[in-house]
């Protein structure tokens, strides 16, 4: 990973690429100067080569009426500051070229065959002949203005089901002229646009093509197309070959947590090979081990990660010096990443609070160290200690139990979750290196905080016991108690409470350990082949029902669909899974009492008895308040946060946040 490689006529300082991602932060005031921070932070952790997000070659182009464009010359030249940042820290930037085709949020968008979208209301309008040469040349010249922006290359984005990638599957392309029709004709458009540029732009200019290694669509590329258009890239002049993987309107997960680590690993060797220029896997990549395993079995030359570099910037820097286990890891939940960007926000990290947001946080040691008392070891109190202690101040943790973690010891028990695990190494490695004073296995009281100067109260949350008859039975259990292992659940299984833990719950009463790691039950239980030589790499129907170890109903009281409230790009895969595996979801439920018959409830006005041998209790979380309110009644000044300070709509990403800003702030 850490050894140079030649691309083109760049000697790289290593094999990492920093992927693509689009940041928002062009959309925010002082857009440039954030990216300047953002893009300078990630140079300054090593990677080789960063790519920026897609740049839209033309106006139909654009991913939505907010998206940036790079076709006028005056807009490239406003991103100069942010090339020339990056060069002096030492690594290469690439403006990326992203033509969003039917995928463009906007009246007008283009494609090459009037099909609309699954995932877009707009109807693309049939690029004509001289549209197609015409956003060929808008390739060339928008390649033309970022060189002399001051790029050092760029990326043509050739996957995930844009413009590019329409052309070359049948999936998308019904044309019966030059640009349709056989494999030759499919591939002419991405061959043309590469030549185009590698004409304008010359040799010293770097030219990557992100192909589809895997469409993950019905009537997507089978192997050998695949293999044969890298080929014909190569020859058209692209220096690197980087990979992607999926469609957006593929019901295949991808890039979040469910995915095993490295599953696509493959389908970047097929693409090495057909060529002999760099190829780059990409896509759930997000260790210095992973990347080195794939790097040494020849599978890639070179890897792509993208929101590894959110959650931490210097990724590549400390496995150069030998800290690669003070890496803070992408735990692929997507939530301030993906999720921030679909809700209009900058692109963030809940790992990583600064992700996005550089220019609001200090480095500088405080001027006035304090001694800090942290009482709670959840994520919130883990975030604070160790970043006061990181600024100058001398703090004391307590947990009382005996090891970190709080609610995220339950939550790393769902499926694909243990990435949490991650979240832990790095925190308690952070408390360690930064000389907090660790109080494990203390439950905090009054006495114990006399003589602060500030005391932190991080004591998050317990489960919400609801208030129903029979609720004390035998067969009621919590969710801690399941998810911990302190209780095991029978066969059939009520799940009370449909919200984020609910679902988690039901997965993990229904999914086999062993699918969350292993790429071949992971394809089989998606429908992908594993081989990735199939068209569309899909042996199967992605929905297809799977074997479940438990009969599962999940309740809910709202009367919406249960499981509208989970996170935009990974919601989809939960409810999928839990229907795949049989789980039956009910909404609008009035709770009526459990007793030996199971859990009575009324449903649109009827009675209904579920005959569950194990009812599970996910119906909220009360904030843990004892001891602030006796710190309070004796005069002290307390700070509450995470799910101390507010228990509704808790998550990790609010515990981190919060508890990062604070210790910024004392
Ligand atoms: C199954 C499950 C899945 C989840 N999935 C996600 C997810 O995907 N994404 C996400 O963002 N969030 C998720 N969460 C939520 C997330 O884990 C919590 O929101 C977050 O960890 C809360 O952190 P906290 O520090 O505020 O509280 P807690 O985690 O509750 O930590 C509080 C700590 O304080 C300690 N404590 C209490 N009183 C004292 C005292 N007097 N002295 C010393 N110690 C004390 C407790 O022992 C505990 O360790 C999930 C939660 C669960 C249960
Ligand atoms: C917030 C965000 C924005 C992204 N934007 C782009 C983009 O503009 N162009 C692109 O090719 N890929 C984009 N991607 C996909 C990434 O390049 C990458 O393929 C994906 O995140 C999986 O790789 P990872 O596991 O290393 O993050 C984006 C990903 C994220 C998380
Ligand atoms: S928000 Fe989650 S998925 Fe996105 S970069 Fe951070 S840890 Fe990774």
């Amino acid at each position: 990973m850490l050894s140079p490689i030649r691309a083109g006529q760049h000697m790289l300082r290593n094999r990492v690429i920093m992927g693509s991602m689009h940041t928002r932060l062009e959309t925010e005031p002082d857009g440039i100067a954030k990216q300047i921070a953002f893009y300078a932070e990630r140079a300054r952790g090593e990677a080789a080569i960063l790519v920026t997000g897609g740049f839209s070659p033309n106006a139909e182009g654009i991913f939505d009426p907010e998206g940036p464009r790079i076709d006028d010359p005056k807009e490239a030249e406003n991103l100069r500051p942010i090339c020339e940042a990056v060069q002096a820290e030492g690594s290469l930037l690439c403006a990326q070229l992203l033509h969003a085709g039917r995928y463009a949020k906007i009246e007008g968008c283009v494609a090459p065959s009037p099909i609309r979208a699954p995932i877009n209301r707009y109807v693309p309008r049939e690029m004509t002949d001289a549209d197609i040469r015409r956003t060929i040349e808008d390739f060339a010249k928008s390649a033309a203005n970022a060189q002399a922006a001051g790029f050092d290359g760029v990326e043509i984005m050739g996957s995930e089901g844009y413009l590019i990638n329409e052309f070359t599957v049948p999936h998308t392309n019904k044309r019966e002229d030059e640009w349709g029709g056989s494999a030759e004709n499919r591939h002419r458009f991405p061959v043309e646009i590469v030549r185009a540029v590698r004409e304008r732009c010359g040799p010293g200019f770097l030219v990557i093509y992100r192909i589809s290694a895997a469409d993950l669509v019905e009537g997507g590329a089978p192997a050998d197309e695949i293999a044969d258009l890298a080929r014909k890239i190569e020859a058209a002049g692209a220096d690197i070959l980087n990979t992607g993987i999926g469609w957006h309107e593929a019901r295949v997960p991808t890039i979040a947590y469910p995915v095993p680590r490295g599953a696509w690993r493959k389908a970047a060797a097929n693409v090495k090979a057909a060529v002999s220029i760099p190829v780059v896997a990409s896509n759930r990549i997000n260790t210095p081990e992973l990347a080195e395993d794939i790097l040494t079995s020849g599978e890639a030359d070179m890897i792509s990660m993208a929101r590894p570099f959110l959650a931490d910037p210097h990724f590549v820097k400390k496995a150069r010096e030998g800290h690669a286990d003070e890496i803070n890891t992408c735990i692929a939940c997507n939530q301030a990443c993906l999720d921030f960007i679909f809700s209009d926000r900058p692109v963030g990290c809940l790992v990583n609070p600064r992700a996005g947001r550089e220019t609001e946080f200090r480095d500088t040691p405080t001027e006035s160290p304090k001694t800090v008392a942290v009482v709670g070891g959840g994520a919130a109190g883990m975030a604070t200690a160790s970043e006061a202690a990181r600024l100058g101040h001398d703090v004391t943790l307590f947990e009382a139990q005996d090891k970190l973690g709080g609610q995220l010891n339950l939550a790393q028990a769902a499926p694909g979750k243990d990435e949490f695990n991650e979240t832990l190494r790095y925190y308690s490695g952070q408390l360690q290196k930064h000389g907090v004073k660790l109080r494990l296995g203390q439950r905090a009281g009054l006495d114990d905080l006399n003589g602060f100067d500030h005391v932190v109260i991080s004591t998050g949350v317990t489960p919400r016991i609801p208030d129903l008859l029979g609720v004390d039975h035998p067969s009621v259990a919590t969710y801690a108690e399941i998810l911990s292992g302190a209780r095991a659940a029978g066969e059939t299984v009520a799940v009370m409470g449909a919200g984020g833990i609910g679902h988690d719950v039901a997965e993990f009463l229904v999914t086999e350990p062993a699918e969350a790691h292993n790429t071949d039950a992971f394809c089989d239980t998606w429908g992908v082949d594993p081989k990735f030589a199939t068209s569309g790499a899909l042996a199967g129907d992605p929905l297809a029902p799977k074997p479940s170890r438990r009969k599962v109903v999940m309740l809910q009281r709202k009367a919406s669909k249960p499981g509208t409230g989970l996170g935009v790009s990974t919601g989809w895969i939960l409810r999928n899974a839990l229907r795949k595996h049989g789980v039956e979801a009910l909404g609008g439920v009035v709770y009526d009492r459990i007793d030996d018959a199971g859990l009575h409830i009324m449903v649109d006005g009827a009675p209904k008895t579920i005959a569950a041998d194990t009812i599970v209790l996910c119906t909220g979380q009360e904030p843990e308040r004892a001891l602030a309110e006796d710190l309070t009644a004796r005069g002290a000044t307390v700070t509450m946060i995470g799910g101390a300070k507010e228990a509704a709509e808790l998550d990790a990403l609010r515990a981190i946040d919060e508890g990062v800003r604070l210790a910024q702030s004392l």
